[in-house]
């Protein structure tokens, strides 16, 4: 298999600026998302680089061979480029044998050895061979046509949505099957979806598309926890974002005093907050009156020991600091998924709204005043 590399890709239909520039590059037998909100330009993209049509500028290469560029455009037939498009794709008058079969050279599209090392390949078994497409499921069919699109061994696979029209369930086991049946392939792949747990679940390496060009390119986890924006921040998953000062490691904003990862901005910043990092403490009520009973015997002691004075006062100090870095808000809403659930709050201290991603064990009554506290380091952006 090869890589693949996209460098400067531009392309204009009319007025709309579809690609303004994309810079990409797949390594060989690997698996990248391109992931982006609708019309930022994934299929322009995907279908310039099977050779549908020619970009206006910029080069594109599969390996060593340049298949777009000044002066040169090889033709889709000549790229050996294997499509799996969102549904649809395969020949309803013909069996899944004959489906396979399609792409393949006359002498081995008779052999039914090919057609059952594919099916194995994709998870299907090879008694489905003699089916017609309205005898499979959804899932099968999109499995079939993986099948099919890897039949010619192809320098690459391009898979644009494949699941999207898959029920939840069958979507992921789906989605799961045909990965794994391009690594076992050592496939180089490119995989559309605006479907972030899919591109951060399946994927080796995830470019976050928006407006044309390619926002962030990395890892899943690099591009979740450390992402280059706000804009690929919220694209990625569910974001809380609040106002800041930032000073040294330390942020100071309405859930307290938050530490930052290194090299974050200074002074005023924007930050990002996880809904998992924020969990939530006892309930803040019968936690308020325990304090105050310590402060009561304090305050005795103090009375009865003036010798100690100035040491107590440094530990009330501290206390005080302690209270100051509590945050309490009240619960507004609670949304329960079975294997977690979202808790909206709105702090005391400021009015605002946070959700917290929690587990869905003991969840706390809409009403109620809960105490909070974030763990890990959160990201600070430029405040604009
Ligand atoms: N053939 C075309 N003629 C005119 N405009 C086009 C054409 N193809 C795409 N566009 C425009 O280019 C932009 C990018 O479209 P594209 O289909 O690549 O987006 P996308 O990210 O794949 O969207 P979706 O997720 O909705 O499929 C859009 O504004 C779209 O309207």
């Amino acid at each position: 298999m090869t890589a693949l590399s996209v460098s400067q890709v531009t392309k204009r239909f009319g007025a709309t600026t579809a690609l303004a520039g994309i810079d990409l590059r797949v390594p060989d037998g690997s698996v990248t998302a391109v992931l982006g909100p609708s019309g930022c330009g994934k299929t322009t993209l995907l279908r310039l680089v099977a050779g549908f049509g020619d970009p206006d500028g910029g080069t594109i290469d599969f390996g060593a061979e340049r298949v777009f560029g000044p002066g040169r455009s090889v033709p889709a037939q000549r790229r050996r480029v294997g499509y799996v498009p969102q549904e649809g794709a395969l020949f309803p008058h013909v069996d899944v044998a004959a489906n396979i079969g399609f792409g393949l050279p006359r002498a081995e599209r008779r052999s039914a050895g090919r057609a059952a090392e594919l099916l194995d390949l994709v998870g299907l078994d090879a008694s489905l061979a003699r089916r017609f497409p309205h005898q499979l499921s959804g899932g099968q069919q999109q499995r079939v046509a993986l099948a099919r699109a890897l039949a010619p061994r192809p320098s690459l696979v391009l898979l644009d949505e494949p699941f999207s029209s898959l029920d939840a369930g069958l979507r992921l086991n789906t989605a799961r099957a045909v990965v794994e049946a391009l690594r076992a392939n050592r496939t180089t792949a490119l995989l559309v979806t605006h479907d972030q747990n899919e591109a951060l679940s399946l994927a080796d390496q995830v470019a976050v598309m928006a407006a044309g060009r390619i926002a962030q390119t990395g890892t899943p986890q690099g591009v979740y926890a450390s992402p280059g924006n706000p804009t690929v921040a919220a694209f990625v998953g569910a974001a809380v974002f609040m106002p800041a000062v930032v000073t040294g490691l330390t942020a100071s904003c309405d859930l307290g005093e938050l530490a930052v990862r290194p090299g974050s901005p200074q002074g005023e910043a924007r930050l990002l907050v996880r809904p998992e990092q924020i969990r939530l403490l006892a309930a803040a009520d019968g936690d308020k009156n325990q304090n105050e009973n310590q402060n009561e015997n304090q305050n005795q002691h103090e009375s009865q020991d003036r010798n100690e004075n100035e040491e107590r006062n440094e530990e009330r100090n501290k206390e005080r600091n302690k209270e100051r870095n509590v945050v309490v808000g009240r619960v507004t809403e609670v949304r329960y998924f079975g294997h977690d659930a979202t808790v909206q709050l709105r702090l005391d201290r400021s009015g605002r709204t946070v959700t917290a991603r929690v587990p869905g064990r003991q969840l706390p009554e809409p009403g109620t005043r809960v105490r909070l506290s974030i763990t890990g380091p959160v990201t600070a952006f430029p405040p604009h």
